[in-house]
């Protein structure tokens, strides 16, 4: 019903829109200022509608010439950008934040179609948007520095072109959380959705555009592993921001090596989740749920170990499954829908597979684990499962070593702080943490000894863009968010100010 339309219209259309009825037929190029058709249409591979399994749009990736045509773009704007006042960018970010604001509801509906989660937090993750592009503006007129007498002063810089390459869980969020610090900062950006969520960095683009960027500021390449490998080596960007695996990970930073370039690296996880027997049991059973179950456990800081005290195991148990069995999925667009589909087929067989693993290496499911087929017949071909929650588990198995990026849940029993902060850290990963416990000591404690970039205390997942967040070991470096993030998106210079004469040794 929506085929042919621009993105613009298709917007314009979205409040009638329902799963199974959105096709995108539109350029998904961005640079220059405008959508810019791919020259490679024999490339284009299918883009699927997680909820449905039906073609959304094709995926036309970038080549060489595209790539470099996007960077040159993104030079020239940064070379206007970046000379203009901190207080006429924020003006213009601040604008951006509002028109993303007005549109939340239908580029909420277009993430939901792309990527499959549900529509509640798809709002959620277009508001954080929003508030990262305000939040950076807020900032961008701080880097103001201000001469007196004979001195010696700092000013941050900007980088110039900086490349942006993104992971399909959080689309639309990921492009604001890396393109907010680095317009604030004056950079200028070139970034890269995953191919299997290409349909809404362009809107980002647009937005920006609307509210006045100069033409070239941010701009949209599509592809894969080749178009972002020419971007890392292209010898004009500056620097590379990446989210997604270690793999790719290490990749990014090797190509980025060769060039000199900074990186910031926004990788996986296999967090631990903490809970002591005094802690106050239906938050920790709330919290056990937001650490597995957001947007269908394909999220990088999800806390998938759940550590739970010997004496409790029992009641959460209980608790935990029964609130696992009720969580409704389906139809990712309806409001009472709390999960949605997994990003594609392969992606489910996988984590079907980790559960497979799991039962063969000894672990009992307690409840999910299967593939899902949703009474409404439309959703037949869509890519659902049940949530699942393990028992059973040992640190030793695959289902609690390995990142699985589904909503599968292994609890594990501990007896003392001692011994579970040793288990929770025995990891190559540390994105994140929780902990669950009145004791507020202990708390800080077990905080201070967890080795991960951000440890919750009575409390999962919640990000306001306030607050720095990134890894630590292979998860990655650099942060994203909070005030420190404008140190990873600008450099400093030093300026030493000589008001008298030469005092030379010679
Ligand atoms: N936020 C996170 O930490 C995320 C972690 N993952 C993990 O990664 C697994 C695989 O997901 P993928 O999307 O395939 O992750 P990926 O790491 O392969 O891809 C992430 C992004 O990097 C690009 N890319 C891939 N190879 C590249 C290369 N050689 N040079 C430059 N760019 C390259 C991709 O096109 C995509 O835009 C998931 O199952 C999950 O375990 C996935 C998404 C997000
Ligand atoms: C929004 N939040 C904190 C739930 C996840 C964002 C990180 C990611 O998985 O890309």
């Amino acid at each position: 019903m929506f085929s042919q339309c621009g993105l613009v219209s298709l917007l314009d259309t979205m409040p009638a829109a329902s799963t199974g009825t959105v096709l995108v037929n539109d350029h998904l190029n961005y640079w220059g200022g405008r959508r810019v058709k791919p020259t490679d249409e024999k490339n284009a591979e299918p883009v699927f509608e997680p909820a449905t399994g039906r073609v959304l749009c094709q995926m036309v990736p970038c080549g060489a010439e595209e790539v470099d045509q996007a960077i040159k773009s993104a030079h020239t704007a940064y070379l206007k950008w970046s000379k203009m006042a901190g207080m006429e960018r924020a003006r213009i970010m601040l604008e951006a934040a509002r028109i993303i604001r007005e549109r939340r509801d239908n580029i909420a509906k277009l993430e939901v179609i792309n990527n499959g989660k549900s529509i509640t937090e798809a709002q959620v993750d277009i508001d954080i948007a929003w508030q990262c592009i305000e939040y950076y503006a807020g900032m961008a007129g701080q880097h103001i520095q201000l001469p007196g007498g004979a001195f010696a002063y700092t000013r941050r810089e900007p980088l110039g072109v900086c490349v942006g390459i993104g992971a399909w869980n959080y689309p639309f969020q990921i492009a604001a959380w890396k393109s907010a610090p680095a317009l604030a900062c004056g950079n200028a950006m070139v970034f890269k959705p995953s191919p299997m969520t290409p349909v809404t960095a362009v809107i980002l683009a647009e937005i920006y555009k609307e509210a006045g960027v100069p033409e070239g500021l941010f701009n949209v390449v599509q592809g894969g592993a080749e178009t972002g490998t020419l971007l890392c080596h292209h010898p004009m960007v500056a620097k590379v921001s990446f989210t997604g695996s270690v793999p790719t990970g290490k990749k990014i930073m090797e190509m980025s090596a060769k060039g000199v370039k900074p990186v910031t690296l926004e990788l996986g996880g296999k967090s631990p989740l903490i809970i002591f027997k005094d802690c106050e049991m239906e938050n920790a059973v709330r919290g056990a749920l937001m650490a597995n179950y957001l947007s269908q456990g394909e999220v990088c800081c999800n806390g998938t170990r759940v550590f739970v005290q010997r004496e409790i195991m029992p009641q959460f148990l209980e608790e935990v499954v029964k609130r696992t069995k009720a969580i409704r999925v389906g139809d990712p667009l309806l409001k009472d829908t709390l999960m949605g589909a997994l990003i594609s087929k392969p992606h489910l067989e996988k984590v079907l597979g980790f559960v497979a693993q799991a039962k063969k290496e000894g672990a009992r499911v307690l409840c999910g684990g299967e593939p899902f087929t949703p009474s409404d017949p439309k959703l037949k071909g869509g890519y659902f499962m049940s949530p699942c929650v393990l028992d059973n588990c040992r640190d030793d198995m695959t289902c609690v070593k390995e990142e699985i990026f589904g909503p599968v849940m292994s609890v594990l029993p501990f007896d003392t702080e001692e011994e579970v902060l040793q288990r929770a850290n025995n990891t190559t990963f540390g994105l994140a943490s929780g902990v669950f416990t009145r004791d507020i000591g202990r708390a800080h404690r077990v905080a201070e000894n967890l080795q991960a970039g951000t440890c919750f205390i009575n409390n999962y997942n919640i990000s306001p863009v306030e607050v720095p967040f990134g890894g630590y070991k292979m998860s990655g470096f650099g942060r994203e968010n909070g005030q420190v993030t404008i140190e990873y998106y600008s450099q400093l210079k030093t300026v030493v100010v000589e008001m008298g004469d030469v005092d030379s040794l010679f």
